[in-house]
């Protein structure tokens, strides 16, 4: 009797299971080989789930990897089922705002709020007299440095989350109630009393854009700012470099070849797929882990900026590699910048990269399947891609291609490879 080293009950319950019908949420590019592509409501038949974030399907003939959370269940009432999704998960993104944690975080992050303070000080002169919106006020922190630093004649701190109730005791506890107007509401609803001469917010998520709190920004310049009004942070831009992750690579791959004296190795594809196909938040890149200078890749204009420019936003690199090591990965962090509200005057940056301060975005890492040896003199040239998320409106993908052209190599012989990284769907 040929004895089965395991019974694996799920594995019988999917072998009996017989194959369900997913509809895609939205489009999807699968990378390499093994993962399928699709449209918005093609009908998938999912023939094994074999991880919560990759499933086994056929479409129109063709099996491969596709992302669960880009499928939905084929139910009868598609009406009642769409009406279900909030694409914003307000509920959620506000709820999380409504608490302290995160408002302790980012008081705490002494480098993001000494800059919104320092772009106070330096132009209290010409906010005299001058009409502010603070959009996603928090607990009303940038509203009351104006209110005591400078003479506006008016703040309007607009927070949508429950958080809204304490920053009305907060600019009162402050005496400031007599500059600093709370709303609470999301931006995109309220009322203002009149225009403004500045915008200011806090906005910036990981990787610049997740959340999408930008969008809120950009439709609240088109109501709310003045011809010739201000908006703070005035520019933004996001920056990328080819990068060394030895500890991590260690910690999530190179761990498996001899737990305990043991041969893992097999959990090496799983833990690729499940450490390394999404990026990795809160990293926190060394100076000597950077194989090359970085480079801006994506430059944001506060003032022509349009939301139907945040659908897709592409950006190109090439990079020289300055020191020989093993590329794991691209770094990627932003800077945003103030400028003066008089002219010629002196514009404030914000940068969380390795050079600056520690903020608490910190750094976004993207590992490669496989790190590639590069030697000095290698050139890393390619593309970077944001594409939003056309359902889940908070979150995008990041797609990366590159090439690394060897310095003694032929001409055509190069290695390249492309990516795409969900945050987080
Ligand atoms: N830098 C970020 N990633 N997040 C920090 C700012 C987020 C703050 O803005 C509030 N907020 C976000 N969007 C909105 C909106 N459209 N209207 C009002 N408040 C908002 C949110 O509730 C939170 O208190």
């Amino acid at each position: 009797m040929d004895r089965k080293n395991f019974v694996d009950m799920d594995t019988k319950k999917e072998e009996d299971a017989s194959p369900e019908e997913w509809v895609a949420l939205c489009d999807f590019t699968g990378s390499g080989s093994e993962q399928l592509s699709f449209y918005t409501g093609d009908r998938l038949l999912v023939l094994s789930k074999s991880s919560a974030d990759w499933w086994w399907a056929e479409l129109q003939g063709v099996t491969g990897y596709a992302p669960a959370r880009y499928l939905r269940e084929d139910t009868a009432d598609e009406e009642e089922d769409a009406s279900i999704e909030d694409p914003w998960q307000d509920e959620e993104y506000y709820g999380s705002y409504g608490t302290l944690k995160l408002h302790l975080e980012m008081l705490s992050d002494r480098s993001r709020t000494e800059t919104y303070r320092q772009v106070i000080v330096s132009n209290s002169a010409s906010l005299r007299n001058k009409v502010v919106m603070d959009l996603g006020c928090g607990t009303g922190i940038i509203s009351m440095f104006c209110a005591q630093l400078a003479k506006p004649s008016a703040v309007y701190a607009v927070e949508a989350s429950s958080m809204a109730d304490y920053t009305g005791q907060l600019v009162k506890h402050n005496g400031c109630e007599d500059v600093v107007t709370v709303m609470k509401g999301r931006a995109e609803e309220l009322e203002l009393p009149e225009q403004v001469d500045v915008l200011v917010s806090e906005w910036m998520g990981n990787c610049l854009l997740f959340e999408f709190m930008v969008e809120s920004v950009l439709v609240a310049r088109d109501r709310w700012l003045k011809d010739g009004g201000v908006m703070w942070p005035s520019s933004a831009a996001l920056t990328l470099v080819p990068c060394q992750a030895r500890s991590y690579y260690a910690e999530k791959m190179s761990f498996w070849e001899r737990p305990y004296g043991l041969d893992f190795t097999p959990l090496q594809s799983l833990a690729q797929q499940e450490f390394f196909n999404k990026p990795k938040f809160s990293h926190v890149i060394e100076l000597n882990d950077c194989l090359a200078a970085p480079c801006d890749v994506i430059s944001m204009d506060m003032y022509a900026l349009q939301v139907r420019d945040l659908e897709e936003m592409r950006g190109e690199f090439q990079f020289s590699v300055e020191t020989s090591g093993l590329f794991h990965g691209f770094t990627a962090w932003f800077s945003v910048h103030f400028e003066s509200l008089e002219t010629g005057g002196t514009t404030i940056e914000l940068n969380t990269g390795p050079n600056s301060e520690p903020t608490h975005w910190k750094q976004t890492l993207f590992m490669l399947d496989e790190p590639v040896s590069v030697f000095s003199g290698d050139s890393i040239t390619g593309t970077i891609g944001l594409h939003r998320n056309p359902i889940w409106r908070r979150h995008m993908t990041v797609t990366l291609q590159w090439n690394i052209r060897g310095q003694t190599e032929e001409a055509d012989s190069f290695q390249g490879g492309k990516k795409s990284f969900p945050m987080w769907r």
